[in-house]
């Protein structure tokens, strides 16, 4: 498969992340990546709430905000957190522009200009921001994000800091399910641009896709931004619009000792060695001798235009042994229709039995690239049926992703000058949790977690290790506790090191690793536990009938 030198050649850029403040750094790297992220990437709600809480005089008042969600997606017991990163970006560069206020001037006239004015001033140097890190498993109920700070300022990033984490881990999430069904021994690419929801769909799911364990991308701009290696081979237009060898103006090539070459004579001299029973596709065999023109050291042929074992690899085929003659490794094939598992199977053997005919070792291991429509459960039931695939390039099901169209993250106040506050419901799932918590990740004798602890603030049942704390019906004498949420904002300050796109996606499969696989499987898993303290129980009952009187139903 193609990048930049060439079909499929991995390049990596290096993409360290490194987030300064915008108003104390002018340092590029500090912006978002989408421009359309400022604070007027809202709902209109924020602008309207904030200008009531700045009449009441409330806009200094401190609030604590948790951003979280109820239920894993797609059937799932896990999520991927992503977004962060972005997030960070968006606080430190967080300011109205004097376009933004005349627009906003517009569409609430009847505000004073003093309002206005309070806008413009606004930025989030005294806010604070903790989160897990990005590219942890975590699971429904666990703040994710809590922003804390004044309530004018931390209210208006409800939506935004929603938006920048709720794609973002749902494509995450997505893409490391397919990662767990397709094992570590295949490689993924993503090729969802065309299909994604607009540019920054595409740009995201590109980012996020990598980031829960693809390989690479077919987005060059992705590739450009974030160092994701870039992939690609070509697409039936490029065969089709071949004809015959009449279209083949350049088919000299120089071999690996710089030598000029007649390729198309020595791709001629090939076919008849082969001793084909039938004809191949003439157009289809100029095309690929072309590609294999521009790119002869990573050459990698589409097969499916016309008849994908009669003529398709067999083209292929003939054009990888002229190339070898030249010193040139081709690189393999991709199927984009038709049984892939079957496919894919034939083609290997016609590899070997080529191999073996023209006494090349490496065609034997040559690269299978299937694509077409996959997603999670064909490549499942590709595992079960065997096949000889070595790479999947998954678009449309991967990036608008097809199963679960969004995960509900949610932006919830828990605190106000240091009281807690409850959002009730009459669905238990909805009630959020009061006040500022802590969550701790806890962990056993064995190398997996057993399971989240929430808690408040100096809560008598702090977790520590080798201290047993006592879960329903069971005891647990933690071996290690491991705090989830760290400040990364710190009133103006980025407060935590990032790490760059690389290492975070390191870190998401390393994580893969130690969950316990019942929790990860795709179908019927085994939820992850999430416990709450006693105290915080208790706090959220008082709370509920501090609200809400318990009534009496005897009247
Ligand atoms: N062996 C297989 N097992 C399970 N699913 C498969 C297998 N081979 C292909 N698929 C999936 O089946 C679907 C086949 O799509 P479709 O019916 O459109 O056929 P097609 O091969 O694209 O046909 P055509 O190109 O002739 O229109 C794709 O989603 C593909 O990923
Ligand atoms: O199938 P996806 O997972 O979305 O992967 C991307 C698809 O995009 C390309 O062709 P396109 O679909 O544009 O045309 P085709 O279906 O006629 O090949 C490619 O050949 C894949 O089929
Ligand atoms: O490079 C490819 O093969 C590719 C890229 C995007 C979409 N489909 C295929
Ligand atoms: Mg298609």
């Amino acid at each position: 498969m193609a990048d930049a030198d060439g079909p499929f050649v991995v390049k990596r850029h290096r993409s360290k992340t490194h987030i300064a403040p915008q108003w104390k750094s002018q340092s590029k790297t500090s912006a978002p990546t989408n421009n359309f992220v400022t604070p007027l990437l809202n709902d209109l709600y924020q602008i309207t709430m904030a200008y009531s809480y700045w009449q009441q005089g409330r806009q200094d008042l401190h609030a604590v905000f948790d951003l979280y969600f109820r239920k894993n997606p797609f059937g799932g017991e896990i999520t991927m957190f992503a977004g962060l990163d972005e997030v960070i970006r968006h606080v430190s560069n967080f300011h109205f522009t004097r376009e933004h206020i005349d627009y906003l001037k517009e569409i609430l006239p009847h505000c004073p200009a003093e309002f206005f004015d309070w806008l413009l001033s606004l930025n989030c140097s005294k806010v604070k921001i903790y989160a897990i890190p990005e590219g942890t498993l975590v699971f429904p109920r666990l703040p994710l994000i809590r922003v804390e700070g004044p309530i004018g300022v931390t209210q208006m990033l409800e939506t935004t800091l929603l938006t920048l984490v709720n794609y973002p881990s749902l494509v995450a999430t997505n893409a490391l399910r397919h990662r767990i069904v397709a094992g570590q021994n295949s490689t993924l690419f993503e090729f969802g641009l065309r299909r994604a929801q607009g540019p920054d769909g595409g740009i995201s799911a590109s980012k996020y896709s990598y980031m829960g364990g693809f390989d690479g991308t077919s987005n060059v701009l992705a590739g450009h931004l974030f160092g994701i290696p870039v992939k690609g081979t070509h697409a039936h237009s490029y065969v089709t619009s071949f004809t015959d060898v009449s279209d083949l103006r350049v088919r000299e090539l120089k071999d690996v000792n710089g030598k000029v070459f007649d390729l198309w004579e020595m791709v001629q001299e090939v076919y008849k060695q082969a001793d084909l029973v039938t004809q191949t596709n003439q157009g289809e065999l100029a095309a690929f001798t072309a590609y294999a023109v521009s790119f002869p050291n990573t050459f990698l042929a589409l097969v499916d235009s016309y008849d994908t074992l009669k003529s398709g690899v067999i083209n292929f085929l003939t054009v990888a042994v002229a190339l070898h003659r030249l010193g040139y490794k081709a690189n393999g094939i991709r199927l984009d229709s038709g049984d892939l598992s079957y496919l894919s199977k034939e083609t290997r053997k016609l590899f070997v039995k080529w191999g073996e005919k023209f006494q090349i070792d490496y065609f034997a291991k040559l690269n299978i690239v299937a694509s077409n429509d996959i997603n999670e459960r064909t490549l499942s039931s590709l595992q079960q049926q065997g096949h000889e695939i070595d790479t999947f390039g998954i678009g449309t099901n991967l990036v608008t992703c097809e199963a679960q169209p969004a995960l509900g993250c949610v932006y919830k106040l828990v605190e106000i000058e240091g009281k807690p506050r409850i959002k009730l419901s009459q669905d238990m799932a909805k009630v959020t949790l009061p006040s500022r918590k802590s969550i701790y990740r806890i962990w056993g004798n064995a190398q997996h977690p057993i399971l989240d602890l929430i808690t408040t603030q100096n809560d008598p049942d702090h977790p520590e290790p080798g201290k047993r704390i006592q879960k329903k019906r069971a005891y647990i004498t933690p071996t290690r506790v491991e705090p989830l949420l760290k400040l990364y904002w710190n009133e103006g300050q980025v407060a935590e090191d990032f790490h760059s796109l690389d290492d975070i996606r390191s870190y998401a499969l390393t994580q893969v690793k130690i969950m316990r696989e019942d929790h990860l499987r795709t179908m019927n898993p085994t939820p992850y536990k999430i416990s709450v303290t006693s105290a915080l129980f208790k706090l959220l009952y008082d709370l509920w009938s501090e609200e809400v009187p318990i009534e009496d139903i005897s009247q």
